[in-house]
């Protein structure tokens, strides 16, 4: 497919004198000279302000799989070559792409593909140093054999088992490297490096603090209370609920519309069991084809109902964390119905968001209650604040509010969020800010000999299980999500390449099966982008069609874990 870029710099323009000069009489030789020194100008050579227009541009492209598939490090790649004609770098592009989802083709590979032999002598741009892992060197082999010249790195990569390893191998192939921060100081780079940290900010979160990145979100209205009765001194409290608890709707369709898209970007959603009682929630995030987030019921008491929507995991799948020994009988119950009950010795924020760290999760987004929120924020596993603020008065004086009970009698004790931003959205406002700046963790900058293969936080000798939920995670490689293909025989001894062991996994709960649907369903699985697309394919088709099942596939796939752990 012919690049939709323009073709390489270097190519003087056809105005350029093609007729030998000592054939023209003296005047207009001079003249010639001259025309030929102007149509052939020096090549031109990006600028500070070339690279962050770039940088920023791959920044954005490593944002676009955002709710389409679940969160994973995102990154963005774009090859540039400066362009006689246009001193704009937006035109000199010819070559972008972004990573999809795991296991699937990396953005350089996808960059590279698009350039062609114009990706020859030119810059590629990336937000985030290459997570080449495990042997697999794709990033850094195509920008070699591409021919990139030079490379634009916005962040190294937060993770200890790759920081430095790609910017590294870039180098020793003579490739220039320029790291934001280290090799280009300029503050023209400010606005591309915090974009560069946004689009990643759960992956940073995660590296620093070993929690997942956590934002709760609520939706209050304008109430506000006086501070003292003999007072004129009001203070903005905002209502979650009416005193009955009744809450639909707070905010309204476009601002709720906003929160689907932020369920979309978040591994798992949180709320209380109080949350369950009252709202009886779905907390799903709408969109048919994109991704779908796992729900968390926090319960110390387990005083949850038997029936609730949360329990229909044909929606989505669901966790309910409760303290060890809580009413054995419901949680047979909820087991019975493919919820999974997760029992912790004293149940607490930081020990349900180490878990969730564990399970590889990047991004969490709370939507409880005021206590279970206070809590949260106590035990500072919350990052990011998103208020909703909707143009209502419920009034109420037992009316529940958005955070609980923090400990603090001196309003200068309270939390100043940062880098915050207010938008409109309809009639609501919505404020949002960072209780937690995104770390900084670029001072950590390894020397060759210091790139360890594994991250050495998690020695496999200190414990005898080890996770790999997450391909790009310190054992990621055992992950079925990870992008290594499988060449297996069929039923008849005919070989299938499937792209990932997650592909083989999910077809052959089908396979073997003689029935149409079955065969329909296996080949849908084969065609998926994506391992997570086989796996929401052989999830969901499992639920629809659960006769179609072949039970032994299941039953052995439990032993196969098991025994590799
Ligand atoms: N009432 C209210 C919210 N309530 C939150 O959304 C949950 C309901 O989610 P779902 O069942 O998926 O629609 C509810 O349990 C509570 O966590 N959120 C908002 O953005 N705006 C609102 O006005």
């Amino acid at each position: 497919m012919p690049p939709a870029h323009p073709p390489p710099c270097g190519v003087a323009p056809a105005a350029a004198a093609t007729c030998p000069l000592f054939l023209l009489p003296r005047r207009s030789r001079s003249l010639r000279l001259r025309l030929r020194r102007l149509a052939l100008p020096a090549p031109r050579a990006a600028t500070h302000a070339h690279d962050a227009v770039l940088l920023r541009r791959a920044a954005d492209a490593a944002d676009r799989s955002a709710g389409l598939t679940s969160p994973h490090p995102n990154f963005g790649c774009v090859i540039a070559r400066p362009q006689l004609e246009t001193d704009n770098a937006e035109a000199w592009v010819v070559g972008e792409g972004f990573l999809y989802a795991q296991g699937t083709p990396c953005a350089e590979l996808l960059a590279a593909q698009e350039a062609g032999e114009h990706a020859r002598g030119a810059t590629a741009y990336l937000n985030l140093e290459p997570g080449d892992c495990y042997g697999d060197s794709t990033a850094v082999s195509t920008l070699v054999q591409a021919g990139i010249t030079r490379v634009v790195v916005g962040l190294r990569h937060p993770l200890k088992h790759l920081r430095g390893k790609a910017i590294q191998s870039l180098r020793n192939e003579g490739i220039q490297v320029d790291v934001v921060g280290e090799d280009l100081h300029s503050k023209l780079f400010k606005e591309a490096l915090e974009s560069c940290l946004i689009v990643n900010a759960p992956l940073l979160y995660r590296a620093a603090f070993r929690v997942p990145f956590s934002v709760l979100k609520y939706a209050m209205t304008a109430d506000a209370e006086q501070k003292y009765p003999t007072m004129l001194y009001w203070k903005l409290a905002g209502k979650i609920a009416a005193s009955s608890g009744h809450a639909s709707w707070v905010s309204g369709k476009s601002s709720r519309g906003r929160v689907f898209e932020l369920r979309g970007r978040s591994d798992a959603i949180i709320v209380g069991g109080n949350t369950v009682r009252l709202d009886d929630p779905r907390l799903t995030a709408r969109h048919v084809k994109g991704h779908v987030p796992v729900r968390i019921v926090m319960s110390q008491s387990l005083n949850l109902p038997e029936e609730a929507n949360l329990w229909n995991v044909h929606d989505a799948y669901t966790i309910v964390a409760t303290q060890r020994g809580a009413r054995r009988d419901l949680q047979k119950k909820l087991a019975l119905k493919g919820v999974e009950v997760v029992e912790f010795d004293m149940l607490n924020p930081r020990d349900v968001m180490s878990y969730c760290y564990d399970r590889g999760y990047l991004s969490v987004l709370w939507e409880c209650g005021g206590t279970l929120a206070a809590s949260a924020i106590s035990a500072s596993v919350i990052h990011k604040v998103y208020a909703f603020l909707a143009p209502k008065i419920i009034g109420g004086v037992n009316a529940p509010t958005p955070v609980g009970e923090l400990g603090m009698n001196q309003m200068t004790q309270a939390i100043d969020l940062i880098d915050v931003s207010y938008e409109q959205i309809d009639r609501d406002m919505l404020m949002s800010g960072f209780i937690q700046p995104i770390p900084d963790l670029s001072p950590v900058i390894p020397s060759v000999d210091e790139i360890p293969s594994v991250d050495p936080e998690v020695s496999p000798y200190e414990t005898n299980i080890i996770s790999f939920y997450k391909t790009w995670d310190t054992f990621g490689a055992f992950s079925n999500f990870s992008p290594h293909p499988i060449h297996m025989p069929d039923e008849n001894g005919d070989y299938f390449t499937w792209p990932t062991v997650e592909h083989y996994y999910q077809a052959h709960k089908f396979i073997g099966v003689d029935d149409p649907q079955a065969r329909e369903i296996v080949q849908e699985i084969k065609l998926a982008k994506s391992p997570e697309e086989a796996a929401r394919i052989g999830r969901t088709r499992q639920r629809e069609f659960q006769e179609l099942v072949c039970l032994n596939v299941l039953v052995t796939s439990i032993f196969a874990c098991y025994s590799r752990k």
